[in-house]
């Protein structure tokens, strides 16, 4: 895929390089985006509807349910090219990798990511007592309707997914890291923004800040965003195309 010279040129020129990674950054590994993960069984259902506290304390079997089919799904696929671009972009490069996504892709792919703002699938933990959960879940491969959660051994409590549901406050050392990253950022540097709607908050509000920093923005994404008009240039086209050309 060719890109337009400025792009490759603010590319290579950059002292430093932000990744902000959402949803369509796994897409063409097989995870479906947020704003269509309702496919089968909850597509009558908002996400952010099932994604909050108040889904889990009503139905812990139902919301579980979503979460290990989701879970299965993610262990079930693999790295795309773009996530694999950025691994390799990391060995010769200051890139630092900031995700919304609650996947294990780019560290699967040699990434380290130094923010996983709105938590992880693959880490469970206590719904009560907090306490980290390291058995093997019971998934299933099809997405069925209800599946009991496992139980907390410390306090018998429902065990749930390591993922900040809307209402919930995000990590603090993950916004601590991601607000430090952005803060180093200079004129010269970039932020690419990949994949994503840009409308969760506090996360929508982080190319802005890197633009303030006198960052160049990168928006990569197959359709106009909520954060289109802010970046300096916008390409249109899919991770797993424009990451490895950005890259070579
Ligand atoms: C919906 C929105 C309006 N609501 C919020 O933002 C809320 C409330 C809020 C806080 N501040 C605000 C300010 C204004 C308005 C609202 C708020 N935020 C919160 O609750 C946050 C917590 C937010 C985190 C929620 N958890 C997630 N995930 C984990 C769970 C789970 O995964 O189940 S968010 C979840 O949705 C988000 C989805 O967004 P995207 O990643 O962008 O994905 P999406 O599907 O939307 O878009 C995909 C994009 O990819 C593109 N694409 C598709 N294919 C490709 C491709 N192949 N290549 C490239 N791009 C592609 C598509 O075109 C598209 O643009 C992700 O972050 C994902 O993690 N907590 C909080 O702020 O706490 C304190 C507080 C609390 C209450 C009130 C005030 C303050």
């Amino acid at each position: 895929m060719d890109l337009p010279g400025p792009v490759v040129a603010a590319v290579r020129g950059a002292r430093r390089i932000l990744v902000l990674t959402g949803a369509g950054m796994s897409a063409e590994s097989g995870v479906p985006t947020f704003r269509d993960a309702q496919s089968g069984l909850w597509e009558n259902f908002d996400p952010s509807q099932l994604a909050t506290p108040d889904a889990w304390a009503d139905d812990p079997p139902f919301v579980w349910a979503w979460y290990a089919w989701r879970l299965h799904l993610v262990r079930d696929v693999a790295p795309n090219a773009g996530h694999r671009a950025l691994a390799e972009l990391a060995t010769h490069r200051d890139v630092t990798i900031v995700t919304q996504n609650v996947d294990d892709l780019h560290e699967r792919a040699g990434s380290e990511v130094a923010a996983h703002l709105h938590g992880s699938l693959t880490e469970l933990r206590c719904a009560d007592c907090h306490e980290p959960y390291d058995g093997e879940p019971t998934l299933s491969p099809e997405p069925v309707k209800r599946l009991d959660p496992e139980t907390c051994a410390a306090c018998g409590g429902d065990v749930r997914p390591g993922v900040v549901w809307f209402g919930e406050m995000l990590p603090e050392a993950a916004v601590a890291t991601t607000e430090a990253a952005i803060e180093a950022l200079e004129p010269g540097d970039v932020c690419l923004v990949v994949g994503t709607s840009g409308i969760v908050f506090p996360a929508a509000g982080y190319p802005a800040m890197a633009l303030a920093e006198g960052a160049t923005v990168i928006e990569v994404n197959p359709v106009d965003t909520d954060i289109t008009d802010m970046c300096h240039h916008a390409i249109r086209g899919t991770a797993a195309n424009v990451l490895p050309a950005l890259v070579s």
